[in-house]
């Protein structure tokens, strides 16, 4: 591609900005806390209870006034008669009286009158009485009412992102729903009269659907919904139609194949005509042709992608993560890349951004190009676990290089 044609294409900046200014925070609403992992708090929460709720032990042991331990030790025990047990669950009725104590179990609420507890490891373990040979401190082995939590704290704010540790929370204080951004429902259609579902003995010409299954998996791995929706001819209508049926339960909607120049490309005609939506060349490598806009009353995102396969996927990695996540409420922006040195070489087309793909070694901070340029190369793309970002200006990465890596698994996002 010249220079001058290369010019006239639209950065990647560019056309992810133009994203990410189309793109809107899901309205908040309410769902059961076991529906909200992944999902982001659109309000402050403030528990209702104190946590602990009541004070309780944390051993298991001989709830105890302090008074009659005095001088206790291993040579002159105090000795102690024991009224009865408190489990976890019940309750001691009454005021523990001098010269007795109660045996009591982890997380049982402490008996009034009781100053601390003994742990079983202090005594000889009696039940009817007990001999204790170490003085606790006051409180000690009590946790106390409200020391975790006191009730009317906010305990989670607007913002936070909820994962297990924050539903644990969340239950704990006895909240049923948590007010969120919802997954996005992403709608993927696969268009191409060559494709097949997987599964299906291929026949001359044909080839199994991939990307439908690849983006629903993306979507999905990100805590949104992939809806796939299957394979749509290509047949103007029939794109139409599909495109269609699907908004009322789409968030967002991502077509693969149908948008370059050739003659059958009916995502491209179709859309032309529906609404919003822009087709461009983008400076990049692989993912040059981009489609994007709104569709429909509720003018929903919907992105057209290139049809091959790595041209979809590292689209999916530029555009349409963050686009989820500014959907979900994540911040969001550009991906991060870490700086790696690259063991191998490699050519990058001119005035394009080219995303290779690598084998990133995070021990190393190394990272090692697998496959080459071709956006039909699935095998490769199975390998990788990072793309190696290559400036618009470099046309040569030479071994032992320094590039920047989007880490795809396990990397920052
Ligand atoms: N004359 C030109 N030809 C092409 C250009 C160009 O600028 N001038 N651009 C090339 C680039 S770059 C790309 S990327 C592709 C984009 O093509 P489309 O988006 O129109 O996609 P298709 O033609 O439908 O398919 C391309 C390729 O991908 C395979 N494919 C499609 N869908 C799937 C799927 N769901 N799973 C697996 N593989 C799929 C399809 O069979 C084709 O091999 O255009 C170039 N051509
Ligand atoms: O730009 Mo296309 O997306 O390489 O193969």
């Amino acid at each position: 591609m010249s220079d001058s044609e290369n010019a006239r294409m639209r950065s990647v900046d560019d056309h992810l900005k133009t994203v990410l200014d189309t793109v809107q925070l899901l309205a908040p609403m309410e769902l059961p806390i076991t529906d909200v992992n992944g999902l982001v708090l659109a309000e402050d929460v403030v528990s209702a209870i104190s946590l602990p709720p009541f004070d309780n032990s944390s051993v298991d042991g001989y709830a105890v006034r302090l008074a009659d331990l005095e001088g206790a030790a291993e040579d002159s025990p105090a000795e102690l008669r024991v009224l009865g047990d408190v489990a976890a669950g019940s309750v001691h009725e009454g005021i523990l009286e001098p010269g007795t104590c109660l045996r009591i179990m982890t997380g049982a609420m402490v008996p009034h009158g009781a100053e601390a507890v003994v742990p079983v490891e202090w005594t000889d373990g009696g039940t009817e009485s007990v001999r204790i040979t170490r003085v606790p401190e006051r409180d000690e082995h009590i946790r106390v009412l409200g020391s975790d939590v006191a009730a009317g704290d906010v305990v989670l704010k607007a913002g936070t992102r909820l994962g297990p540790r924050q539903i644990g929370l969340l239950a704990a204080i006895g909240q049923v729903h948590a007010p969120v951004h919802p997954h996005p429902r992403v709608v993927v259609l696969s268009t191409g009269s060559e494709l097949v579902e997987p599964g299906t003995p291929l026949g001359p010409g044909q080839i199994n659907d991939g990307n439908g299954p690849a983006l629903t998996a993306a979507v999905n791995a990100m805590g949104a919904t992939g809806i796939r929706v299957g394979i749509i001819g290509d047949d103007p209508q029939g794109v139409l139609d599909a495109i269609e049926d699907q908004l009322i339960r789409a968030d967002m909607v991502v077509t693969t194949g149908g948008v370059s120049v050739g003659a059958y490309d009916v995502v491209k005609e179709v859309l032309s005509t529906l609404g919003t939506v822009e087709f461009t060349k983008v400076a990049m490598q692989p993912g040059m042709p981009q489609g994007f806009g709104t569709v429909g009353e509720d003018r929903i995102p919907i992105f057209t992608l290139p049809g091959n396969p790595v041209s979809a996927y590292v689209s999916f990695e530029i555009y349409i993560r963050p686009a989820i996540e500014k959907m979900m409420g994540i911040e969001t922006g550009p991906r991060e890349t870490v700086t790696a040195t690259c063991f191998g070489a490699f050519t990058s087309p001119s005035g394009k951004r080219q995303f290779a793909r690598g084998i990133y070694d995070p021990h190393g901070l190394s990272v090692r190009p697998v496959g080459g340029h071709g956006s039909h190369l699935v095998g490769d793309l199975a390998l990788a676990n990072a793309l190696i970002v290559v400036p618009e200006y470099v046309t040569e990465v030479v071994d032992g290089d320094d590039v920047e890596v989007i880490v795809m698994e396990g990397g920052p996002r």
